[in-house]
């Protein structure tokens, strides 16, 4: 793999952009157009490597799909004609791909083994093994399901009542999905919620189910039905473009057709407290995935406190608000984040490690980090650990540091924003 060294020293970045499709939202609309019998048309599509992989498994099932771009078309006859795969299920770098699936097979007919690359191989399964297995599910798998590669033979399952160790989307929906082909009706506590695409695109595929807050209910047998889907702009890869315009030089950045799930805004609510300049405009709500158009420009930024319930509106994006917060003025402490440590890599450690090679005042604590700025920062040779968002987090430093930034694994930004570079030099021109 090669290295990238870019210098963007002073640079302001001015213009308009529509980011990639919602990584989470794209991966359901592959996995519920499969579920459901006719077919299921798909606009706004991410193809980034995440999303191809979660193709890929259901083509191996026998689904047709063929994708265009951003455009995809799924033909099912349900998922009671799904066919055993021939070979492995590969999952690439992809925990959502994994853990829905996981759920998903586990009260099919079909026998499949699940793996993916290094990074997935640390990943915890047992969060969706242990709840699954309650159900009657069968899976063998390393250190008893723990980890990839994990088998999974469908058997009939019954409903559970559940109460979620963990703040996960991943963990809910691979329940949820399972709870589909249940006897009973399953019921999940949350700890904290979490984004809800799984429960909005249900039911846009004619699934009832009810939520009350933390606590959803759902009567399995029930079957889906084909219907368009129409992908809004991933905020989580917007989110980059928020904090470049932000902490770069006589910036103004307008990004459309933005996705704005409340469950998801943690970013803006964060933008907003620290003083950011950040207009939402647009708004268009009238989908159970609201959108809108976000406008930022270079802000005077101050610290913040972030924790609670927050943090899962805003997990993915803890990597670029640290460097955000090397920033702004004052000690921003980031806490209740633990779920940090076993993403795609430990993004506590990486984001601490990285930055500081930067210059940056930043320690890591138990559940999060501190960071006191504003910092003037210089370029170095950082290390992605094959993990897109700090990959990203890695260029968009090089809008704060004197002298260029070397990344060693740029091409694992495809993971979930293949057109990164593109749409950095577009702004910067
Ligand atoms: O359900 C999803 O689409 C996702 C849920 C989150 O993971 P967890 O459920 O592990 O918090 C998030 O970090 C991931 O990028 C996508
Ligand atoms: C954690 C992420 O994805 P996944 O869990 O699907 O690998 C992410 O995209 O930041």
């Amino acid at each position: 793999m090669a290295n990238k060294t870019i210098n963007f020293e002073n640079q302001s970045l001015k213009g308009t952009i529509k980011v990639p499709g919602d990584k989470s939202i794209s991966h359901r609309s592959i996995m519920f157009g499969s579920m459901a019998e006719g077919t299921t048309n798909v606009t706004g599509f991410l193809p980034g490597e995440d999303c191809l992989s979660t193709i890929a498994a259901f083509k191996q099932m026998g689904v047709k799909i063929e994708q265009n771009g951003t455009n995809v078309k799924i033909e099912s006859r349900g998922m009671d004609a799904w066919e055993e795969p021939k070979d492995i299920l590969y999952m690439g770098n992809s925990g959502t791909t994994t853990r829905l699936l996981l759920g998903l097979l586990a009260g099919s007919h079909i026998h499949a083994v699940l793996t993916g690359d290094e990074s997935i191989a640390k990943r915890p399964m047992k969060r969706v093994i242990n709840p699954l297995r309650e159900m009657n599910a069968q899976f063998s798998g390393r250190e008893d399901g723990q980890f990839t590669p994990i088998a999974v033979k469908g058997s009939p399952l019954n409903a559970i009542e559940y109460v979620m160790p963990v703040a996960s989307a991943q963990v809910k929906s691979a329940i949820l999905l399972a709870a589909l082909n249940a006897n009973g009706t399953t019921v999940i506590h949350e700890v904290e919620k979490t984004r809800d695409h799984t429960e909005k695109m249900l039911k846009q595929f004619g699934v009832d189910l009810n939520v009350e807050d933390k606590k959803i209910s759902i009567q399995g047998g029930q079957k889906l039905k084909a219907v368009k889907v129409d992908v809004p702009s991933d905020i989580s890869s917007a989110a980059f473009f928020l904090v470049a315009g932000a902490i770069s030089p006589n910036s103004e950045i307008t990004l459309k057709n933005v996705g704005l799930n409340e469950t998801r805004t943690g970013i803006i609510d964060v933008l907003q407290q620290m003083n950011a300049q950040l207009t939402i405009s647009e708004v268009d709500d009238s989908n159970p995935e609201a959108i809108g158009t976000l406008t930022i420009k270079t802000s005077d930024l101050k610290a913040t406190v972030i924790g609670g319930d927050i943090i899962p509106r805003l997990i993915d994006e803890i990597p670029i608000i640290a460097l955000l917060a090397t920033q702004a003025e004052g000690t921003t402490i980031i806490k209740d984040a633990e779920e940090l440590k076993v993403k795609e890599t430990n993004r506590i450690d990486a984001v601490v490690d990285e930055l500081k090679k930067l210059g940056a005042n930043i320690e890591a604590t138990d559940d999060g980090m501190k960071i006191t700025g504003p910092t003037k920062l210089s370029g170095a040779s950082l290390r992605t650990y094959g993990d897109h968002r700090i990959g990203m987090m890695n260029a968009i430093a090089s809008l704060v540091t004197s002298g260029a930034i070397t990344i060693d694994d740029p091409d694992c930004i495809a993971v979930s924003y293949p057109t990164f570079f593109e749409d950095l030099q577009k702004l910067s021109q």
